[in-house]
This record gives structure tokens, sequence and C-alpha cells, in this order.
């Protein structure tokens, strides 16, 4: 896809359980002075409720929480960082028709490492047994237009300048820059 027909105000932040989308993407807002829409926050109670069990989700589950998500991304006014999992493309596709042009930053993380992860967070409703069906669920977007990978071994700040970086070269010619990220702005 041209970079001027990626779009230029929103971002979605996605990968498994754990791979680190909210502090990822709170750095991000934080840098672009943009807005940080946490998909989590939107799930419904018997999602939420479901995932402490240790019981997956399904399309089902997903699909009516991935319509308010893109809602809200769709409707934000000004620049907004979304995290999801957004773990197959269809997902991914729902919220492209939400947003057009969408641009992905995919943390990419293996199941070795979630795992430790999700072992070491307590204060969490996702049940750490979900881990390996995270990983069948997983469709990588990597060859996705307007998708960019970022590996989640990376120390978080340079996570943050290489989507920066990104987000620079890639930025719509001749378009307003909404997200305007500079180097400063992340530390
Ligand atoms: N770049 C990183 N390197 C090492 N650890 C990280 C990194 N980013 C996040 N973490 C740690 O990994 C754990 C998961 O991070 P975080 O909650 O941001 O992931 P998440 O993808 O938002 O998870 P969930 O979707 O389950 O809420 C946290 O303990 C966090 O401190
Ligand atoms: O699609 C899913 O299975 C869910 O969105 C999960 O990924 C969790 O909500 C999230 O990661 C919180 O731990």
């Amino acid at each position: 896809m041209a970079p001027e027909t990626l779009n230029a105000r929103q971002l979605l932040v996605m990968g498994v359980s754990g791979c680190g989308k909210s502090t990822l993407a709170a750095r991000l807002a934080q840098g672009l002075g943009a807005s940080l829409i946490e998909g989590d926050d939107h799930h419904p109670a018997a999602n939420v409720d479901k995932m402490r069990r240790g019981i997956a989700l399904e399309d089902a589950d997903r699909l009516p929480w991935l319509g308010v998500l893109g809602a809200l991304l769709a409707a934000s006014t000004g620049p907004a960082v979304l995290t999801c999992s957004a773990l197959k493309k269809s997902y991914r596709d729902r919220l492209r028709a939400a947003v057009p042009g969408l641009r992905i930053v995919f943390i990419e993380l293996d199941l070795e490492e979630a795992t430790r992860r999700l072992a070491a967070r307590k204060d969490h409703f996702f049940n750490p047994r979900l881990v390996a069906s995270q990983f069948m669920a997983l469709e990588s977007p990597v060859g996705e237009e307007g998708v960019f990978r970022v590996s989640a071994m990376l120390p978080q700040p340079e996570q943050a300048r290489a989507v920066a970086h990104w987000l620079q070269s890639t930025a719509p010619t001749g378009a307003p820059l909404v997200f305007s990220p500079s180097e400063l702005a992340f530390p």
C-alpha cells in the first residue's frame, strides 16, 4: 500500500496476550499526543469472565467487541492508538473496514516468553492457561498492508523509536501529518 493510502491518524497495536501492547501503546500515545483506547477495557463482562476462568474466546465472543473498538477508533477526532489482540486476519479486516488504511504495529512474541510473562503477571484477568490458545488463533499479519512488526524482546524505548521511525518514513506526502513523532518525544 502506498504511504498516501495509509491512515495518518489511527494506529492499532496488536499481538497475543502479554506481548506488551498496553505498555508500548501507552508510550506511543504519550509521544504522539494521541488518545489511548485500551481494547481490554471494552470486553463485555462475559468475555472477561470466560478469560478469567481459562476459557478461550471464540469468534462469536470477539466480533461484537471488535465492532465496538472499530467504532471508537473511527470516531476519534484526534490521533488515537488502539490496543487489541486482533489475532485473526478477519478481525483486522473488521477494524480496517471501520478505519480504512489502518496502520498496524504487530508485537511479535514467542510462546516461551509469553508463558513466562503471563506467569509473572499477577493482577490481570487473563488466565495464563490460555496462552497456547492465543498462538493457535494467531494469524500473523506480516505481509499485510500497513503492518510494521516489532520484536517483543526489544527494550520498550527501542520499540517506540522503531515505530516512530516507521511512522515518519511512511507518512503520507502532501497530507497534514497528524502523527508527528520526533525522536525527542521517545527518549
Ligand atoms: N519490551 C518489553 N520487554 C520486556 N517486558 C515487557 C516489554 N513490554 C512489556 N513487558 C512486560 O510484559 C508484560 C505484559 O505486558 P502488557 O500488559 O503491556 O502486554 P499486553 O499485550 O497488553 O497484555 P494483555 O493483552 O494481556 O493485557 C508486563 O509484565 C510488561 O511489563
Ligand atoms: O482476543 C483475545 O483472546 C483477547 O483479546 C485476549 O488477547 C485478551 O483480551 C488480552 O490479551 C488480555 O490479556
